[in-house]
């Protein structure tokens, strides 16, 4: 089983931190979204893709990505981080709907709390100091450790 995961982080890089604690879970290849070819999928059985939630949804270079790709039959997993990761099955319904509509199944998806400074936040410091945290990361890897079980 190979594992891809493709990833966004724009504001603080905590999305990265995540993409990386899934990555050595699943031993898999981790690139910015934006530094790969589409063809690149070909090579693996099961994709990741994850970013920060920016007004609402997933960043728009893994959309544009997804429109670049031929249909296919390959298993897939959503994860971010965001602001409110309370409302992830909101935040995550557009990338949701579009890998179903390039045929991959969806076997899990993921979110946790990310620092942010965006507006008014940076007033006080931001929101979700420190996050993700250990304990974020122990989540996340309890959710690549489900993954894995999900493949066998
Ligand atoms: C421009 C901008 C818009 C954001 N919009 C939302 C949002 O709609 N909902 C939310 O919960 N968090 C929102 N956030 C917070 C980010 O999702 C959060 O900081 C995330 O961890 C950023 O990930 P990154 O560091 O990987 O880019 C926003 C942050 C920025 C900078």
């Amino acid at each position: 089983m190979k594992a891809l995961i493709l990833y966004k982080s724009i504001h603080h890089k905590n999305t990265e931190k995540i993409a990386k604690a899934i990555a050595e879970e699943l031993n898999a290849d981790v690139y910015d979204v934006d530094k790969v070819k589409p063809d690149i999928i070909d090579n693996y059985d099961i994709i990741g893709f994850g970013s920060g939630i920016y007004f609402g949804k997933h960043h728009k270079s893994l959309f544009k990505f997804l429109d670049k790709i031929n249909k296919t039959d390959k298993k897939a997993f959503i994860f971010s981080t965001a602001g409110m990761p309370f409302l992830k099955n909101m935040f995550h319904k557009e990338l949701r709907n579009k890998l179903k509509s390039k045929g991959f199944e969806i076997i899990g998806e993921f979110s946790c709390k990310g620092y942010y400074t965006y507006g008014i936040s940076k007033l006080f410091g931001g929101f979700n100091k420190n996050h993700p945290n250990d304990d974020d990361i122990k989540k996340v890897k309890e959710f690549a450790k489900n993954i894995l079980k999900e493949l066998r």
